[in-house]
């Protein structure tokens, strides 16, 4: 048997006649090129199948397209090109394309103190679609942070004070004595609970943009939560990151807010969805905070 009597059943004509709003593949592995970072993704290539009459869409035509992502960085331009390719490559048959990678961007942090420096790994998903010649780009960002619950903090100076009442009752203040006393466990009878937190972004880029300023976003939402997680951590660095979080007790309220304020001054975006989760320490259950800017459903 050869090429020509193979049976194409995508072609036939379709028994129901209805046209689909997306078919195609998901998660397909594909190393992808980030700011020159070669990395390990998965892809979810689609397109819409208009014409309600045809049986299918062919697959392989979308999985070789991915092959213009592996030698390219990661730009509008190249997702463009790509789902053009979709479209051409699907004539008559769809008017919508689309396409998501995802991969984990690791970037190199330095320590706050000390010169050491490590990798961390930040999830990320990159969503671009074309319909009717309107482009479109998507971006999904993770951020690790901590924070310290202010109530939590409150609570916990007030029994400090009381403390402080029990200790010194009726003694004169002595400023070795007091000195002493804030170094001793007394000194700070009770602490505030505080979690590792998590920042979903999902930010809509503005169409005239060359690049997706990913590491920029990442960087306007760790310095506007102020306690990103570290990576290399020697005991001046812990010190620091105590004070950080010390001097920036956060609500899941005013972790969303700060981001959504952050972000209103990012270039190159025109709309974003913003979900803080604080695995409370406190709780068995989650804080959670959403926040959004011109978003409505795509
Ligand atoms: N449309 C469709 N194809 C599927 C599905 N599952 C597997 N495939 C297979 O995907 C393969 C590639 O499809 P096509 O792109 O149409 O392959 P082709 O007909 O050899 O390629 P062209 O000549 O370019 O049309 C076929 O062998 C299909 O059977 C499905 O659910 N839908």
């Amino acid at each position: 048997m050869n090429a020509l009597t193979l049976p194409d059943i995508a072609a036939q004509a379709s028994r129901q006649a209805l046209p689909l709003d997306w078919v195609g593949m998901c998660g397909i592995a594909l190393p992808v090129l980030i700011d020159g970072q070669r990395l390990s993704a998965t892809a979810d290539a689609g397109v819409s199948l208009d014409d309600g009459e045809a049986r299918g869409i062919h697959m392989s035509r979308l999985y070789l397209a991915l092959e213009m992502l592996e030698q390219e960085n990661l730009k509008p331009a190249l997702l463009r090109r790509v789902l053009r390719s979709f479209l051409d490559s699907h004539e008559g048959l769809s008017r919508s394309a689309y396409l998501k990678i995802r991969a984990d961007l690791l970037l190199k942090r330095p320590a706050l103190i000390s010169p050491l420096a490590g990798w961390k790994s930040y999830p990320v998903s990159i969503e671009a679609r074309l319909k009717n010649a309107m482009f479109h780009v998507e971006l999904k960002i993770d951020v690790a942070y901590s924070s310290t619950c202010p109530c939590s903090a409150a609570l916990s100076r007030q029994l400090i004070q009381q403390q402080f009442v029990d200790d010194f009752a009726n003694r004169s203040l002595e400023h070795a004595d007091v000195l002493a006393w804030l170094g001793s466990t007394k000194g700070m009878v009770a602490t505030p609970h505080s979690q590792r937190s998590t920042a979903h972004l999902s930010l809509r880029l503005d169409d005239y943009l060359d690049d997706l300023p990913l590491i920029a976003l990442i960087n306007d939402a760790e310095a506007a939560l102020g306690t990103a997680v570290q990576t290399a951590v020697k005991r001046a660095d812990e010190q620091a990151f105590a004070l950080a979080n010390g001097q920036n007790l956060m609500f899941c309220e005013d972790a969303a807010r700060r981001l959504n304020l952050a972000l209103k001054r990012s270039p190159g975006l025109h709309a974003f969805h913003v979900r803080v989760v604080h695995a409370e320490s406190l709780h068995a259950h989650d804080a959670v905070a959403e926040s959004r800017w011109n978003w409505e459903a795509a």
